[in-house]
């Protein structure tokens, strides 16, 4: 049920945008400059949802935003250097995060943790401050510990609202389904799959028995297609040999949630997919933050959906994910708590 909902939702969206009516909204893009932010810029250019864009980054924001800004779409969009962060904050609805450095082969999401958690920390401090009601999504990783880490900043100010933070888990959905495409021979958009969880190895679980298509994919094939979700961000790490991880397909899937997000914003019902929230669904094992279906509304999070029926190989890999995920967010909280 719930993945054919997900599959309604999802795939209306074979173009990435599907939906151009209703209110429009101010987003601004927090490390505009870099391997994801410059695609993902460019791809909210051409979002009918957004109004006008504000692109900041430590480098190169302002040259990224001229640009942008000559696509012959409606929204407006302005590039903010290192010192003006603040301004790129002003009025702003949706933040998207992907500031901060990628992987190397042979490094985890976790070794990211000691750059990335200071970047994140600030970039959350002042959205806290300038822009207190902005719906905030963090791309950058590790995302089991910076999206914590975001919520313990709110907290410290003030103002948190559990509604308007996400954990952009996206990319591991769009894998996933383009991943069970290639074994099936079915379209994409006909072989969704709901993936919890977190955002790194095994704590990425991918639900193929709920999907119609996921189902008839059995033993040792499953297997291989299992790890190949959990995986997928080494495959790229390993052929970019050096020069970073996954920027275009992330730009992309980014660019999929802050529409979908967009579109729950302005009223529309049945908005579902994956993201990392904070959730009670694991919360009487001490993990406050997973990755389920939601349904994203007016207020952002209106409904977090429970995991739903699994395989027992799945309940397996959930037992697994688990103690990972609690290691995770207790490292980005306990970060917030020393700083
Ligand atoms: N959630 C997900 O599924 C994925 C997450 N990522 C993560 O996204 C992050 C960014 O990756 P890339 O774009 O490839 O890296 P990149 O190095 O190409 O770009 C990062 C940008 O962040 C900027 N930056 C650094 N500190 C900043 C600050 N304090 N304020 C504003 N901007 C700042 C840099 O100047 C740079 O332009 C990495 O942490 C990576 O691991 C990557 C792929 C998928
Ligand atoms: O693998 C990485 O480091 C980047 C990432 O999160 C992904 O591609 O899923």
């Amino acid at each position: 049920m719930l993945a054919r909902q997900a599959l309604r939702s999802l795939s209306s969206h074979s173009r990435l945008f599907s939906s151009s009516s209703a209110r429009q909204t101010k987003v601004a893009v927090l490390g505009a400059g870099g391997g994801i932010g410059q695609p993902l810029s460019l791809l909210l250019k051409t979002d009918p949802l957004v109004s006008s864009l504000s692109l900041y980054d430590i480098r190169g924001a302002p040259g990224v935003a001229a640009d942008v800004s000559h696509i012959d779409t409606a929204s407006e969009v302005t590039g903010y250097a290192a010192d003006k962060l603040d301004e790129a904050l002003d009025g702003v609805k949706v933040v998207v995060i992907p500031a901060g450095v990628p992987r190397k082969p042979g490094m985890t999401r976790d070794d990211l943790f000691n750059t990335n958690a200071s970047i994140v920390r600030d970039l959350a401090a002042a959205v806290g401050r300038v822009s207190p009601e902005a719906h905030i999504l963090v791309i950058s990783n590790p995302v089991n510990s910076t999206v914590p880490i975001v919520a313990s900043v709110l907290e410290q100010a003030g103002v948190f609202d559990p509604r308007r933070l996400f954990g952009v888990t996206t990319l591991d959905v769009v894998r996933a389904a383009r991943f069970l495409s290639g074994i099936t021979g079915a379209s994409p958009s006909e072989t969704p799959v709901t993936v919890v969880g977190g955002h790194s190895g095994v704590t990425i679980v991918p639900l193929l028995s709920q999907s119609a298509h996921g189902k008839s994919v059995t033993g040792e094939p499953l297997g291989q297609i299992v790890h190949r979700i959990q995986y997928g961000g080494d495959e790229v790490v390993k052929a970019k040999d050096g020069a970073g991880s996954a920027t275009l397909s992330m730009a992309y899937a980014g660019a999929k949630f802050t529409h979908a997000l967009l579109r729950g914003l302005n009223g529309e019902k049945g908005v579902i997919t994956p993201t990392f929230v904070k959730s009670d669904l694991y919360a009487s094992q001490g993990i406050d933050f997973f990755s389920s279906n939601v349904e994203l509304g007016v207020n952002g999070v209106e409904k977090i959906h429970p995991v739903g029926p699994i395989s027992a190989e799945e309940q397996k890999l959930l037992d697994a994910a688990l103690p990972e995920l609690k290691k995770n967010i207790e490292k980005g909280k306990a970060f917030v708590a020393q700083s």
